[in-house]
């Protein structure tokens, strides 16, 4: 195949098709840690969601089978997980509000994924248990999770009733975007609790609340957020709102002071085994769906790695990539912001249609970044950690790390597991194929990709830089592994 053909290969576009989301608003804000470290790796540091804006008429979809099964622990020891009553096969199985399911079908959801499946019948069961839940990036946890609260809330009542808690104000946008389209036949009203979105005048009176844990705190200290008939708490990203480094503390607080009874609910793709003892804690006799460490991955994610001469090749072989394949849509992880920025305008320079997108840009550029990127007018995107968890943007089928994610300093920096199966989760969602490139220059980077590749049993193929034929034959022959269901 040639470097023209190439051209014409838009990678994975023809596996991606959805359901037919609506546009998404969204927003920014939350600078929660420094992306500045030189082997630190920058948590969250905003993000950025909301759904992608298909087009009306989308193609069947063409989704990877999942062959993931997920372990189910039942609070109740005399309970069988394996009995019907604890896997929904249909939507309509679950007994949901028709104005739900009505919802749901508007979304285009026909059928739930196994998460949705294992998760659902124990979620909405009475009376109500905590749940920590697990599972792999792009698999719908956000549906699981939403339907609970849909479902758990009076429509009557109008009074904050379900708080969910995410660590950047863009997830929680999307979030928003996801609770109100599924509860669009019901009367039900939801609150985006982020900076602001409120003021000292402002009274919620929304059934369903979903911030940032800062804000939600302040307003229920400042008591606009009335939280006397909340029932359902959840953490979306759990582990990394737990971290008591960050986001835990703000967490705890608020858990403290909602009602005992509050059904906590805590779901994230990863539960480190440092988080797992703390989880228990913060959701007692909870339900639990675990995935084994063999199953982190995502299948469709083909993943690779790129030996660059050094830190400067790096560009030189980015800039290969992408004047080699026309990529549909993708993100470019760096560990400093300042890399994005510099990576953005050289490659603007080189005449690229790109976009950075980091904490220390202003929440109304960073609201343009994501849109513009969201809506396909920028192709790539340019990030450190802002964008790594939760955001779902179908469209987007290959995902670099331009600098591998670490965790800890100097010599002992080792690879981020779970940052870099949140960063690779961005591409290949809810069954579409896509593909994950490291690249490395050095023998840690090196190292780093050993670890990766330890920690999650999975094969992290290289691809030499020099040889660009092959990498063309690497990425198109994932990229043409036709899709089943998922
Ligand atoms: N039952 C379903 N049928 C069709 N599409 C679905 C279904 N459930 C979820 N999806 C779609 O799958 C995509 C991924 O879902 P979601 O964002 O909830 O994944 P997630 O598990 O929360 O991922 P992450 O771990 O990255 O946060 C979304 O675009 C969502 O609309």
């Amino acid at each position: 195949m040639s470097a023209e053909d190439l051209t014409n290969l838009k990678i994975s576009d023809d596996s991606v098709a959805t359901p037919a989301d609506t546009p998404a608003e969204q927003e920014n804000d939350v600078a929660i840690k420094d992306d500045t470290s030189p082997t630190e790796t920058p948590a969250v540091d905003g993000a950025d969601g909301a759904e992608a804006k298909m087009g009306e008429e989308e193609e069947e979809p063409r989704l990877l089978a999942s062959s993931f099964e997920v372990n189910v622990t039942l609070a109740d020891q005399q309970a069988n997980p394996d009995s019907p009553l604890y896997s929904a096969k249909t939507f309509e199985d679950l007994g949901l509000h028709p104005s739900l399911l009505k919802g749901l079908y508007a979304m285009k959801f026909s059928k739930p994924s196994k998460i949705q499946e294992k998760a659902l019948p124990l979620l909405l069961a009475n009376p109500p248990m905590n749940m920590i839940a697990q599972s792999q990036s792009g698999t719908g946890k956000t549906a699981a999770f939403s339907l609970t609260m849909l479902s758990r809330i009076s429509y009557d009542l109008q009074q904050p009733q379900a708080i969910c808690l995410a660590p950047s104000r863009e997830l929680a946008r999307q979030t928003q975007d996801v609770v109100n389209r599924m509860g669009q036949f019901t009367p039900m009203k939801t609150f985006l609790a982020v900076k602001e979105s409120w003021n000292r005048d402002t009274r919620v009176d929304a059934q369903i609340i979903i911030g940032t844990p800062g804000t939600v705190m302040d307003m229920i200290a400042k008591r606009v957020l009335p939280i006397k008939d909340i029932k359902v708490l959840v953490l979306d990203e759990a582990d990394e709102m737990m971290d008591l480094q960050g986001l835990g503390d703000q967490t705890m607080r608020i858990r403290k002071m909602l009602p005992p009874n509050t059904q906590t609910l805590l779901f994230s793709a990863t539960f480190p085994d440092k988080v797992v003892a703390f989880s228990q804690k913060f959701a007692p006799n909870a339900n639990q769906i675990r995935l084994k460490q063999e199953e982190l991955s995502v299948e469709g994610i083909k993943q690779f790695f790129m030996d660059c001469a050094d830190n400067e090749a790096k560009y030189d072989v980015l800039l290969e990539i992408y004047n080699l394949l026309t990529v549909g849509q993708s993100i470019i992880f760096c560990r400093k912001r300042d890399t994005a920025d510099e990576i953005a305008s050289r490659m603007t320079a080189d005449g690229h249609s790109v976009a950075s997108l980091h904490g220390s840009k202003d929440t109304g550029d960073r609201d343009a970044i994501i849109d513009g990127f969201r809506e396909g007018k920028t192709k790539v995107l340019i990030t450190t950690n802002v964008i790594a968890r939760g955001i779902d943007i179908s469209q987007v089928t290959m995902v670099i790390n331009y600098d591998i994610p670490t965790t800890g300093f100097g010599s002992r920096a080792r690879a981020d597991t779970e940052t870099y199966l949140h960063r690779v989760g961005r591409t290949g969602r809810f069954g579409r194929q896509g593909v994950a490139i490291n690249f490395i220059s050095d023998a840690d980077s090196y190292r780093w990709v050993q670890e990766l590749q330890q920690d999650l049993g999975v094969e992290i193929t290289a691809v030499k830089t020099q040889d660009y034929e092959e990498m063309e034959k690497v990425l198109f022959s994932c990229h043409s592994t036709p899709g089943r269901t998922f």
